[in-house]
């Protein structure tokens, strides 16, 4: 059997090897094992989830009021069921702890019977205070919490970054535990595949992945590698069509708060097998992605474009971020509506 000794080891290659031949000779007791815990932490994630912005007062302190509407946004006319706070999008790393806690507690308030999930992420390049954090998103009763690699000392090996993630999960332990893969942030290159070898015999609350990295064959391999009961929800939103003939079974994304509906539609067209559809359906994101780039693309436009085409205060972002002229937005926001045909 797989046991947590030889997973903390420093003797990784070892473990790996047999670890191996142990899966081929306890199948099925593994099983069990992994359909017992199915049922006890939490429903799958699958479907569009909108990776929120935070909403900033004018003044820059975070604006608890504009979450219910924003909310309200994403359901009536995105058909987003499902959020992701706090993350790349939401300036987490940009937030205090406090700050975080408040928005988490607020974005599952106003979420509870409406949202299907709220995820919280929790990372931060503290381990306690992402321990503080995950122990927080439990008793709020998020529906599920992410961590993405410390990214100022960064983990050396795969093996280091399970037992950082390791650890935060422990700290909410019946909660539904997302590994959060983003090298081209973090700047922690590793393959996400070689950070899920053995990951649930160190965390049993884990239940897949969110991969924001454009190398489908590191993709390609941990959908191999993944149970069927985890997520593997892709995070690159200009070419999902790519993920999902890979095997993602969902989206995370910042565009799914403007692009939900296309979005949307794109994972129904590719469902019934209508790759024509598809395609034209990523075509028209990439076109819209493509000409916010030419004009220079960062999170600051897109939050401003979000507050623009969604017509909520969502405020400036934070510093280092500077906020984006508005006339630069307003030109995105009208290729958008141009591409989408809406009036
Ligand atoms: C780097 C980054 O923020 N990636 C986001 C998700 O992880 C994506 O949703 C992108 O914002 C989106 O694909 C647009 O490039
Ligand atoms: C895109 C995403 O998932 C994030 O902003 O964290």
């Amino acid at each position: 059997m797989k046991s947590n000794g030889w997973c903390s080891s420093h003797v990784n290659n070892i473990y790996i090897r047999l670890d191996l031949r142990c899966d081929y000779t306890c199948v099925s007791t593994s099983v069990t094992i992994k359909t017992a815990m199915t049922s006890t932490v939490g429903k799958k994630a699958t479907g569009l989830v909108a990776a929120t912005f935070t909403p900033l007062t004018p003044k820059g302190e975070i604006n608890l009021s504009e979450i219910g509407p924003y909310i309200d946004y994403l359901l009536e006319q995105q058909g987003v069921k499902s959020i992701f706070v706090n993350g790349t999008t939401g300036e987490g790393l940009s937030l205090t702890v406090e700050e975080r806690k408040q928005l988490a507690e607020e974005w599952c308030r106003k979420g509870k019977n409406k949202l299907e999930q709220v995820i919280v992420h929790v990372g931060c390049l503290s381990l306690k205070d992402s321990q503080e954090l995950a122990h927080h998103a439990a008793e709020i009763g998020a529906d599920g919490i992410a961590v993405i690699a410390p990214s100022f000392f960064k983990p050396a090996t795969a093996g280091a970054l399970r037992m950082f993630l390791q650890e935060v999960a422990a700290a909410a332990p019946a909660v539904p535990f997302y590994y959060y893969h983003i090298p081209s942030v973090t700047g922690v290159n590793l393959q996400a595949r070689d950070v899920l070898e053995g990951i649930e015999s160190q965390i049993p609350s884990f239940r897949g992945l969110k991969f924001s990295g454009s190398d489908l064959m590191d993709f390609g391999r941990c959908v191999s590698y993944c149970p069927s009961h985890w997520s593997y929800l892709y995070g690159v939103d200009e070419q999902l069509l790519g993920a999902l003939a890979m095997g993602a079974n969902g989206a995370v994304g910042s565009t799914y708060n403007y692009l939900g509906k296309s979005g949307n539609r794109l994972l129904s067209a590719f469902e019934k097998g209508d790759i024509t559809l598809a395609r034209i359906l990523q075509f028209q994101v990439q076109d819209i992605l493509s000409y916010a780039i030419d004009l220079g693309f960062d999170l600051a436009v897109n939050k401003q474009l979000m507050s623009e085409v969604s017509g909520l205060a969502l405020g400036p972002p934070r510093l280092p971020l500077l906020l984006c002229p508005q006339a630069k937005a307003r030109s995105i926001a009208q290729r958008l509506q141009q591409v989408l045909g809406v009036k």
